[in-house]
């Protein structure tokens, strides 16, 4: 066991990538859930501990982060998924707040407006997988990963990502030859590929609202 504690509720949302990464990692971790009733109740004394309100939080041993983005790019810097230099973790930046900015969207999506908004919203999303198409093409004609020869923790966070966009409609990167390869490619990681099969990740929800 790494000493690794990852605290969520029980749907994949803005836990997801880190538990990608992990499991893709080989890296063990404990799983603490925290109850969406008790937390908006204000019955689970963990919102009033936590930096900004919210989870995921993570530990490593007595060491504890908030902010998931952070907790990726932490999970970056110890186990050598921030690429090979200081200008490949520059684009491995750029990419993720690329993806924080569409999930972004997404979220606004699936909370506030999944009745009026959805084929707007699938109407834009080309759009957007455009820039990840791109990106891919320009980093070994999209046959890798989104930044250079390694994987990298954006590539997590941006495979989560496209999973939520599948799951919303599964045609959504079928214009996009390189994106849909590489959810192949990845997918196909025997760890990953475990963990994608597992009871615990087909258990949870992406999000609460999709029970
Ligand atoms: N920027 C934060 C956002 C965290 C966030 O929105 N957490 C939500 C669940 S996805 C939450 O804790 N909601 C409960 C609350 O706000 O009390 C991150 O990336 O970790």
């Amino acid at each position: 066991m790494s000493g690794y504690t990852l605290t969520y509720f029980p749907v994949r949302g803005r836990a997801e990538a880190i538990r990608l990464l992990l499991a893709d990692q080989g890296v063990a971790f404990k799983d603490e859930e925290a109850q969406i009733p008790l937390w908006f109740a204000g019955k689970d004394d963990r919102k009033k501990h936590a930096v900004f309100g919210q989870l995921p939080q993570f530990k490593n041993g007595d060491y504890t982060l908030y902010q998931s983005n952070s907790i990726l790019r932490y999970l970056g810097r110890k186990h050598g998924l921030n690429g090979s230099n200081d200008e490949e973790l520059g684009h491995i930046d750029m990419v993720n707040d690329g993806v924080e900015d569409l999930r972004q969207k997404y979220v606004r999506l699936i909370f506030t407006e999944y009745d009026t908004g959805k084929d707007k919203y699938l109407e834009a999303l080309p759009q957007q997988l455009e820039f990840f198409e791109r990106i891919l093409s320009k980093n070994h004609n999209g046959s890798k990963f989104i930044v250079g020869q390694k994987i990298s923790y954006a590539d997590y966070n941006l495979l989560d990502l496209l999973h939520c966009h599948l799951d919303l409609s599964p045609k959504s990167l079928s214009a996009f030859p390189l994106l849909s390869a590489y959810v192949e490619r990845l997918n196909s990681r025997p760890k990953l590929n475990e963990y994608l099969k597992s009871e615990a990740r087909n258990r949870r929800p992406i999000t609460p609202k999709h029970k």
